[in-house]
């Protein structure tokens, strides 16, 4: 497959930060086509973070090859072109400081470009129940992230690289951002790659599960391949099929509130 077929293209990348003390990433290699969702888990210091910032051009990459679109993501990008190549949306761009100014939320979604994308503005305001007429220094924190993913998604992306930023949500506005998610991979040439601890109501959502450890990519299933779900077990069986290499994984049910609570907070918001 060549560079411009696939949204990601990771080749043996090695990074350590300046003042690290070990590789935060270890010759990872990885490969993710387009109008895929890809779910990055793994234990605090795993390399997530590291790992979602070099695919945004935000570290340089000394060691190995990085490709988003067939393109550096470091490298500066004069295009002015409608969509943007990656959009990270993490830690920092979370704690922003115009999000908590004196400033309404429609003159906030005009200065980033509202004009040149109204309809998906239009449709981003009502899926995550964002009110224009809202003061930002008014707002509950999950408030707040609503507006702020309204800003960041705004301008259509090739490859959307999530990193946490759900935990504010209430799980309707979590559910329909994962719907929308869902249908931008469906309908046009776009990825996400989402690291995260919160796996309610992703299950189904995925395309492919990747595990982080120590910098390296020690796991990486297939959703619809690998990974089956039986009453028949508590906890999880893993294979190794035949010895080939290739994982798959049997999961026991496990009863979760999560639907409940879905159920629930719907009917509040349809009775508003
Ligand atoms: N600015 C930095 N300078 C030095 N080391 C860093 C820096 N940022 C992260 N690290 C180290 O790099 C490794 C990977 O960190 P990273 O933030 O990518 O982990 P993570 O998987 O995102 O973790 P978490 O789940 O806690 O967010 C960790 O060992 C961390 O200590």
């Amino acid at each position: 497959m060549s560079s411009n077929d696939l949204a990601v293209e990771v080749h043996d990348l090695t990074y350590s930060f300046p003042e690290g003390k070990r590789a935060a990433i270890k010759n990872l290699s990885l490969n993710v086509e387009w109008n895929k969702k890809i779910l990055v888990v793994g234990n605090n210091g795993a390399g997530k973070s590291t790992l979602l910032k070099l695919l945004s051009g935000k570290h340089l990459c000394l060691g190995g090859d990085i490709k988003v679109g067939g393109r550096n993501p470091f490298a500066p990008n004069n295009d002015q072109e409608s969509v943007m190549l990656t959009t990270y949306l993490g830690t920092e761009w979370a704690s922003m400081a115009i999000i908590h100014r004196d400033i309404g939320v429609l003159e906030l979604l005009e200065s980033i470009g509202l004009s040149h994308y109204r309809a998906r503005g239009e449709e981003l305001v009502r899926i995550l129940e964002v009110d224009v007429n809202w003061r930002m220094f008014k707002l509950s924190d999950g408030q707040k992230r609503r507006v702020q993913l309204c800003m960041g998604l705004l301008k259509p992306f090739r490859v959307l690289l999530l990193d946490e930023v759900t935990v504010d949500l209430d799980v309707v506005a979590r559910d329909r951002l994962f719907k929308f998610l869902d249908q931008e991979t469906k309908t046009r040439k776009c990825s996400v790659v989402y690291a995260t601890h919160i796996f309610d109501g992703l299950a189904p959502w995925a395309d492919e599960i990747i595990c982080l450890q120590g910098g390296t990519i020690t796991k990486q299933l297939d959703y619809q391949r690998d990974i089956h779900f039986t009453k028949e077990l508590n906890g999880v069986q893993e294979d190794d099929q035949h010895g080939t290499g290739q994982h798959s994984v049997l999961l026991g049910y496990m009863k979760s509130l999560y639907p409940l609570a879905l159920h629930w907070l719907s009917r509040d918001q349809s009775q508003k």
